[in-house]
């Protein structure tokens, strides 16, 4: 069994929801009160850690907003390299400055419009965990893939690809989210029995490329058009360990249902 890096997780449950804000909070004072309001709903009695992924230009301000609630903050993408000529670019140290200990890899939004392949996905997630940084890595399959049945050959290569050369201590900073791409976006949510079948595989996958401890530790979020509605059968599933939402957690009310599913 791998022990869990507790300085990163300063919550002692299993579950974590987690909100990625992605391009849409469109100012500083946006974002801070969103935060806010989902910092407030949260407390002792949420069944699961809580985390949101902010724009870069806000982590500062959604931190702040966010306070001492224990909701966490991290970022959406950062670049493998430390500093140097790389215009546009964010990287892990930046926001580690500012106590941001999280950031997400291989959204497929990075994937497709951004051309993060699984090289670049892997150094992502390399300089990260090397930080001590916790890396959220993003994983599934496209539509065609999925008519395909290919899920869990997609899953399992960006897994082998994205997490190769990481350690097995290093897998405690390592938490994974199933987002088949079809469903982002789309409000068409994974069956949540074939969403299950995936988190399995990807567990199994996990257990031959590290150990079984590693496989029963990590968290395996699934994401996808996650709304209050569909969060209850969603978490049911006994590979699913929380969610990463992103439309519904532009809305508190939405966000603060989903972070006390019910099961
Ligand atoms: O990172 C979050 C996912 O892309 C899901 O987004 P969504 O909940 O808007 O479908």
């Amino acid at each position: 069994m791998v022990a869990r890096d507790e300085s990163l997780r300063p919550w002692d449950d299993d579950v974590w929801e987690a909100g990625n804000w992605k391009m849409n909070p469109q100012s500083v004072s946006e974002a801070s009160t969103l935060g806010a309001a989902i910092a407030s709903s949260f407390s002792a009695s949420t069944p699961a850690e809580v985390a949101i992924f902010a724009p870069a230009p806000f982590l500062a301000s959604t931190l702040a907003a966010v306070g001492s609630s224990g909701v966490q903050v991290g970022a959406e993408c950062c670049y493998h390299k430390a500093k140097g000529a790389f215009t546009g670019q964010v990287s892990a140290e930046m926001v580690q400055s500012l106590g941001v200990h999280w950031a997400l890899v291989g959204h497929s939004e990075r994937r497709v419009l951004f051309g993060d392949d699984d090289a670049a996905v892997n150094e992502q997630v390399l300089n990260l965990v090397g930080k001590g940084m916790g890396a959220l890595l993003c994983i599934g399959e496209s539509q065609a893939q999925y008519e395909k049945g290919e899920a869990e050959k997609v899953c399992t290569q960006q897994l082998n690809k994205g997490l190769a050369g990481v350690t097995e201590e290093q897998m405690k900073n390592v938490v994974i989210a199933y987002e088949p791409v079809w469903a982002i976006g789309t409000g068409l949510t994974c069956d949540p029995a074939t969403a299950q079948k995936v988190h399995a595989s990807c567990r199994s996958v996990l257990a031959s490329m590290f150990s079984q401890g590693v496989a029963d530790d990590v968290r395996i979020q699934y994401g996808g058009s996650v709304t209050p509605d569909t969060i209850d059968e969603i978490m049911a599933q006994p590979d699913i360990d929380g969610a990463l939402v992103g439309g519904a957690s532009l809305v508190a009310e939405k966000f603060e249902r989903i972070m006390n599913f019910k099961v």
